[in-house]
C-alpha cells in the first residue's frame, strides 16, 4: 500500500484558489508527480496546488514545503498556499500552536516569514523578485524585462506581444490590457505559458490598471490553469506595474476570488503580500487512489 494512503489532508483555499495541506512532517515520505496527480483525483481533496510539509532544512525555520500544481509539476512559490499553510500551523487543532503570531517557512525558492495579522488574514514576505532575463527565466537575453516583444503566430493582438517578465521564486508573464475579462484566457493562456521564450513555461497574469492603488487581475496558472486567485501573480503584477511607471508601490490587487494587499517595499525591495486563508474541511486519503499510480 502506497505509504501516504490513509495520512490526513486538509482542504482550504486563498481567496478561492484550491489549496490541500499534506504534514509529512516527522516521516522521510516524499510525494511523486504521479502521487500528486492521484490525490488530486479524489474530489474531496483536489486542489490547484498541494503544499507538502517537511521536516526544517535550515535552523530557525518552521518546515520545508514542496508546492505541486495539479498537473503534478512543481513550483517554487504559492503565496495563496502559503498563507494556507501559515493557518494549519497556527489554528489547526491537528498541527497547529495558536500561540504563533510568526513563523518562516523554506520553498525550494527561498524563505518566506509569514506574520499572522487576525484569525485568517496572513502577510507574507514574498522576498525580492528576480528580473534579469536569465533569472526569469527567458530563453535569450532581454536586456530590459520590463518590455519585450514575442513573436506568437497565432495571436494577433499586439498588447499581448509585450509582455513584462518578473519571477517571485516561479516565472511571471504580465500583460497591461484594458480589461482582463475580455479576452478568452482560456485560449491565450495555454499558447503563452508553453511559449519557447519561457523554458520553464510561466503563469500568465492580464492586468488591468485601475487607479495607482488598484490592480484588476486575472491569471493563467502554470501547471493549474485559470484560477480565482494567484498570489505570486499579484505580487508579480504589482512589481510589473512599478516598472512600467503605472502604479504606486502599493496597491490593491482584485482578482475573480478577491482581494490582495501587495506592497513592493523600497527599503529591501521585498514583496509583501496580504490576504486571507480558509480552511474548509480535513480527510484522509484513501488508499484506492493511489492504486493505478503504484
Ligand atoms: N497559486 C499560486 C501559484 C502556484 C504555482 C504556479 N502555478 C507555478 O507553477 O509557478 C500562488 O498563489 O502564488
Amino acid at each position: 500500500m502506497n505509504a501516504l494512503a490513509n495520512r490526513r489532508f486538509l482542504k482550504m483555499n486563498g481567496l478561492g484558489n484550491q489549496i490541500t495541506v499534506l504534514d509529512l512532517r516527522g516521516t522521510r515520505l516524499l510525494v511523486s508527480a504521479d502521487d500528486a496527480r492521484a490525490i488530486a483525483a479524489e474530489p474531496r481533496a483536489r486542489f490547484d496546488q498541494l503544499m507538502v510539509l517537511h521536516d526544517p532544512q535550515v535552523a530557525g525555520t518552521d518546515a520545508f514545503v514542496r508546492i505541486y500544481n495539479i498537473d503534478g509539476s512543481e513550483a517554487g512559490a504559492c503565496g495563496n498556499g502559503t498563507r494556507c499553510v501559515a493557518w494549519a500551523m497556527v489554528a489547526d487543532p491537528g498541527m497547529g500552536d495558536p500561540a504563533r503570531t510568526s513563523l518562516t517557512l523554506q520553498t525550494k525558492a527561498g524563505l518566506l516569514p509569514v506574520r499572522r495579522e487576525s484569525e485568517t488574514i496572513f502577510t507574507v514576505d514574498m522576498g525580492a523578485p528576480r528580473l534579469a532575463w536569465d533569472e526569469i527565466p527567458l530563453a535569450e537575453p532581454f536586456e530590459d524585462t520590463s518590455r519585450f516583444e514575442l513573436q506568437i503566430g497565432p495571436i494577433d493582438d499586439p498588447i499581448l506581444h509585450t509582455p513584462c517578465a518578473v519571477n517571485m521564486g516561479n516565472p511571471h508573464a504580465v500583460f497591461f490590457v484594458e480589461d482582463p475579462y475580455a479576452y478568452n484566457l482560456a485560449q491565450i493562456g495555454p499558447l503563452l505559458e508553453n511559449h519557447p521564450i519561457f523554458p520553464d513555461r510561466a503563469n500568465i497574469e492580464l492586468a488591468a490598471v485601475k487607479a495607482p492603488d488598484h490592480i484588476v487581475l486575472r491569471v493563467w496558472e502554470r501547471g493549474a490553469g485559470i484560477t480565482q486567485a494567484c498570489g505570486s501573480g499579484a505580487c508579480a503584477a504589482l512589481v510589473a506595474a512599478v516598472r512600467r511607471e503605472l502604479s504606486a508601490r502599493k496597491a490593491v490587487v482584485s482578482l475573480p476570488g478577491g482581494d490582495l494587499t501587495i506592497e513592493w517595499r523600497e527599503s529591501d525591495g521585498h514583496v509583501l503580500m496580504t490576504g486571507a486563508a480558509e480552511f474548509e474541511w480535513e480527510g484522509t486519503l484513501d488508499p484506492s487512489l493511489f492504486e493505478s499510480a503504484a
